[in-house]
This record gives C-alpha cells, sequence and structure tokens, in this order.
C-alpha cells in the first residue's frame, strides 16, 4: 500500500482499505459458511494498526481496567487492545481449557449448545471491561460472554468487533445497555 493513512478519525478510505483485505472463503469449515478471514489484515502492518486504531477509538477515555478476549480469533487483537489501553488482559475460552477455577455459560447455537468459561478470578467487581472478538455473527458467543463478566462483577464498557454479519442480526441479543462498536458491516 503506498498511500498513508492517520492514526486518528479513521477516513472511508482507511475503512475501505480494511474491508477489501478481509478474505471471504466459501464453505470454511463447512459448507454453506461464508468465512470472513482476518488473517489478511494481521499480517499487513498497516492495516494492522488501522485495525487496532478503529476498535480502540470510542474506548480511550473509558479508564478500561480489563479487556476480555474471545477465543480463539480474540486472543490476537484483544491482547494488543489490553496493552494500548494500559489493561489486562482475560481469555473466555471454550469449555474445558482453562486451568483453573472458572465460571461457565453455556449458549444457544443454530443447532444446538455450546460453552464458555472465564476463571473466577479473573475479573473483580468494579472493573471497566472492553470485550473484544474479531466476529459478531449470531451474537451468541457474545451474549454469553457479557453474562459472565457480569456475574464476576464487572461493568461491561463495551464490546469491540471487527467484523458485524449484519444480516445475522447479533447485536439484537446482547442487553441494550451494552455499548456496540463494530469497524466493518459486512
Ligand atoms: O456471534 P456468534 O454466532 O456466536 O459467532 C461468533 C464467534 O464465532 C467465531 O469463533 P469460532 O467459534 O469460529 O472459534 P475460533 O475463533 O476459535 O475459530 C468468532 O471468532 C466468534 O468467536
Ligand atoms: N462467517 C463467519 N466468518 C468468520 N467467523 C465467524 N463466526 C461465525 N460466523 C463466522
Amino acid at each position: 500500500m503506498e498511500q498513508g493513512y492517520p492514526r486518528t478519525n479513521m477516513n472511508e478510505t482507511a475503512l475501505e482499505a480494511l474491508k477489501q483485505a478481509i478474505r471471504t472463503v466459501p464453505d470454511f469449515p463447512e459448507p454453506g459458511i461464508q468465512f470472513k478471514d482476518i488473517t489478511p489484515v494481521l499480517g499487513h502492518p498497516e492495516l494492522l494498526r488501522l485495525a487496532i486504531d478503529a476498535l480502540l477509538a470510542p474506548f480511550q477515555e473509558e479508564a478500561i481496567t480489563k479487556v476480555v478476549g474471545i477465543e480463539s480469533r480474540g486472543f490476537i487483537l484483544g491482547g494488543m487492545l489490553a496493552h494500548h489501553l494500559e489493561a489486562g488482559f482475560v481469555p473466555v475460552r471454550k469449555k474445558g481449557k482453562l486451568p483453573y477455577q472458572t465460571l461457565a455459560e453455556t449458549y444457544q447455537l443454530e443447532y444446538g449448545t455450546d460453552t464458555i468459561e472465564m476463571h473466577v478470578d479473573a475479573i473483580k467487581p468494579g472493573d471497566r471491561v472492553l470485550i473484544h472478538d474479531d466476529v459478531i455473527a449470531t451474537g451468541g458467543t457474545a451474549e454469553a460472554t457479557v453474562r459472565l463478566v457480569e456475574r464476576a462483577g464487572g461493568q461491561v464498557v463495551g464490546c469491540a468487533f471487527l467484523i458485524e454479519l449484519t444480516a445475522l442480526q447479533g447485536r439484537k441479543r446482547l442487553p441494550a445497555h451494552v455499548p456496540i462498536h463494530t469497524v466493518l458491516q459486512l
């Protein structure tokens, strides 16, 4: 890319460059799924910086104390967000992956259910939490993550997603009091 982008006030050109870099892979991981692959953004230094800046923008002055990243793709940018916000990082993982005592939440998938977990001591009452994932699709994973954080006594200051699959209306599953920030709507 020849053109430079400002770090703040992200313009339409920058957003378009990010959008163009998202790769759609048909029929992955199963037939009928149009998979949104963020790895071209991750691998490109300038686009990676743009993605981080865009995710951070509404939360810079929010005194976030913990960024919660959702397994597994939410760990990648989530760790960087925590570093930029000078916050801690908390992994939310699929059932059975975390070593210590956990809180668990089970949520509805399109067919069936899934369970995610967070360490019991990862969030303290008074923590100001930013939840991050790469994609919000049906919203089930994010909805369950909000429940985990609130059960632990944290305040969800916002949820930041790089990609919102708007047709699936995932944001409707999140509680009305939680601000939702999505960088790209696909
Ligand atoms: O809004 P939802 O319908 O709940 O879907 C969104 C979730 O699906 C994807 O994760 P996936 O389960 O593919 O796991 P991975 O990140 O480990 O690949 C994505 O990274 C979100 O975590
Ligand atoms: N289509 C999709 N692409 C990437 N991640 C997803 N998570 C749920 N649906 C997805």
